[in-house]
């Protein structure tokens, strides 16, 4: 049977969905991170300010005109130009995912990491799922200049680590970047675990291996 619901309906419920999934799994707290998805009709949907991802109502999201004006639902989320501008960035995103999840936020404090690209290849899906995470430096949550850093970043990766802050993640559909973000975030875990142990990450060829795959 054909679906008869429109791809806005659809999308509303699945932002819904897997905030709510992110949220039970604890990958984000509080009324922290947020949720974007981009129509076909460049129109986007965004999750609401101080919403909680584990209780979105499908109905009260954010909605956004394709040129970026707030235009229905209720207060977007503060991030709205920071989701602008990574759909700005990559043309070819569906949505974007931005968390607080607390082993990538761990990350984002550490000194001496190379701002270029934050984690190592640790494992295969790690490269296949997000590949290089650059880290944007320091602005307050909402402050148009975080957008702005992170935009220049995100032309070369979907994945982007806001320093002392989380990471923010796009993705041609909103499950392609809730699985890069998991990823990331259990990358963030291992990384930790396994600081001060002599480790053995993949080599240059076996990641190009898998990134032209
Ligand atoms: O993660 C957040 C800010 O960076 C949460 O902000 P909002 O509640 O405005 O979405
Ligand atoms: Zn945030």
């Amino acid at each position: 049977m054909t679906s008869v619901l429109s791809e806005e309906t659809r999308l509303r419920d699945e932002i819904a969905e897997v905030g709510k999934s992110l949220f039970d799994r604890c990958f984000t707290f509080g009324s922290t991170g947020n949720i974007s998805a981009r129509l076909s009709s460049g129109e986007m949907l965004m999750t609401p300010t101080n919403a909680s991802m584990g209780s979105l109502d499908p109905a009260r999201l954010s909605k956004f005109s394709a040129e970026g004006v707030h235009v229905g639902g209720d207060k977007p989320t503060k991030e709205a130009f920071l989701h602008q501008c990574m759909y700005c960035a990559r043309e070819s995103s569906g949505a974007v995912v931005h968390l607080h999840s607390t082993h990538a936020v761990a990350v984002s404090i550490l000194d001496g990491l190379d701002p270029e690209n934050v984690l190592p290849p640790l494992t295969a899906y790690y490269v296949m799922r997000v590949g290089r995470l650059p880290l944007a430096p320091y602005f307050p949550p909402g402050d148009v200049a975080l957008a702005e850093a992170v935009r220049d970043r995100a032309v070369q990766s979907h994945a982007v680590l806001l320093a002392n802050h989380g990471p923010v993640v796009a993705g041609k559909t909103l499950k392609e970047a809730q699985y890069a973000m998991e990823e990331l975030e259990e990358t963030a875990k291992l990384f930790l675990m396994l600081r001060g142990e002599k480790t053995r990450p993949l080599t240059a060829s076996q990641a190009d291996a898998l990134r032209s795959s």
